[in-house]
């Protein structure tokens, strides 16, 4: 049987997202399956032309089902742990076991199809997703009203922040601090605030591999977080959906939390090998004593909206029916406000705080950069990539 493999190029490309996808000529018993060599073909055929990123998970499992209907049961050297793209694929395909070669040739097809009729469907409800609207590729930034609106804009990935998402925002921050806006809104598209970071940001390891990688995560991170600390106007957070991660760390940062009774606030350090960031080591202890932050932080509680009001975290939450349109309401009025004023207010009330937060979030990173290259950070990323486990 000859065969050679295609790569698939994706925007935001990561080395996850370069997948191979193989594409073979076929040599099979047409009697013995139920999907024919034709229909085999086709749908290899249509991978090639999909439009849209079917997305990792769909990927791994084109792949395998691929491997299974040509080879049989995965019958590779299992990769080691740091070989992580390879690790995920030879994880996709040992999962189907015994699986027989027909089944896995009726499953491709069959997941090809539904794959090509959903992408085209989600590309027709919701045209522009995902899509540059203000010279940014993961968020779109308005301004009006007195108000800038940084709104993370990867509802397909839950607003994952990959690498290009850290560095827009504090783009988006920075010119925010310095336009004639009063206050700065950030917020979700989608059903998320955010899943936090995005942990194929783990995959595509530099020249000078994962200590390296891990050395310019700390930096970017401490540059990032830095953003918010020095900002200087009234920053809000419009916590539409649940938020996970960073995107929870940093709201002890913000200066006003409001929330959808729709979101739930996770931490889950310790299950992913890694120690908290945006100054929560700091800020949580402060705002919700340290009992409740280790439960969060240490322990990855995850609390309703309800609760984290209870603790602090959140200023106020509202019905997910009623959220946008209450809120709105109330940010338009605090915007009406003489700028000045809130901006002197605010420093005074955050400026002392500012070189112990530099301090604590120069600590943080650099704990965190050991972390990442922990057995335990690595066993992580790899199970959720894999689709071993989610949150
Ligand atoms: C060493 C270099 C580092 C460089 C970066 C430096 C800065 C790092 C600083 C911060 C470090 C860590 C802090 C954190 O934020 S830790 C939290 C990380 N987040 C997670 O662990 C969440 C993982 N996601 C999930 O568990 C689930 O996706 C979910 C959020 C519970 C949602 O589940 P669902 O069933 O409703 O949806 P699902 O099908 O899983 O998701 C839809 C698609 O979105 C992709 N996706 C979601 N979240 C993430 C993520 N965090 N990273 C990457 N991809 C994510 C998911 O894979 C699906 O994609 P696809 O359709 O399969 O392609």
């Amino acid at each position: 049987m000859g065969w050679e493999q295609i790569e698939i190029s994706l925007p935001n490309c990561s080395a996850l997202q370069v997948i191979s996808f193989p594409v073979v000529q076929l040599h099979l018993n047409r009697t013995a399956m139920r999907a024919s060599q034709k229909d085999f073909e086709n749908a290899m055929n249509q991978v090639k032309l999909l439009k849209k990123d079917p997305g990792n998970e769909a990927k791994l499992k084109l792949y395998a089902l691929y491997k299974q209907a040509t080879e049989g049961p995965c019958n590779m050297p299992k990769p080691g742990v740091f070989d992580l793209i390879n690790k995920a694929k030879w994880d996709a395909w040992n999962a189907l076991g015994s699986l027989p070669k027909e089944t896995a040739r009726q499953n491709y097809v069959d997941l090809v199809s539904s794959l090509s009729s959903s992408l085209e469907s989600s590309s027709q409800v919701e045209p522009g997703t995902d899509r540059k609207s203000t010279g940014y590729e993961t968020l779109m930034v308005t301004s009006e009203d007195g108000i800038t609106k940084i709104m993370l804009n990867r509802p397909t990935k839950k607003n994952a922040l990959n690498v290009e998402m850290y560095h827009e925002i504090m783009h988006a921050l920075k010119a925010a601090s310095k336009d004639d806006s009063a206050i700065t809104v950030l917020t979700g598209n989608g059903d998320y605030y955010s899943s936090g970071n995005d942990l194929t940001n783990f995959t595509d390891i530099p020249p000078g591999g994962v200590e390296e990688k891990a050395k310019n995560g700390a930096i970017l991170l401490r540059e990032f977080v830095g953003c918010f600390i020095d900002f200087p106007k009234p920053l809000i957070a419009m916590v539409n959906g649940p938020a996970v991660g960073i995107s929870v760390t940093l709201l002890g940062l913000f200066d006003a939390v409001y929330a959808s009774d729709r979101a739930t606030f996770h931490t889950p350090f310790s299950h992913l090998g890694q120690s908290p960031e945006g100054c929560s080591s700091y800020t949580f202890p402060k705002i919700m004593s340290p009992a409740k932050a280790i439960e969060m932080l240490v322990f990855g509680k995850k609390l309703t909206a309800g609760e984290a009001c209870a603790q602090g975290l959140v200023t106020e939450v509202f019905p997910d029916s009623t959220f946008q349109k209450e809120v709105w309401t109330r940010l338009k009025a605090f915007a009406k406000l003489p700028p000045n004023a809130m901006r002197i207010s605010k420093g005074i009330i955050r400026n002392r705080e500012k070189e112990t937060l530099h301090a604590v979030n120069a600590e943080e990173c650099s704990v965190l950069q050991g972390r990442w290259l922990s057995d335990e950070c690595m066993n992580a990323v790899v199970n959720f990539l894999s689709r071993k486990s989610k949150l």
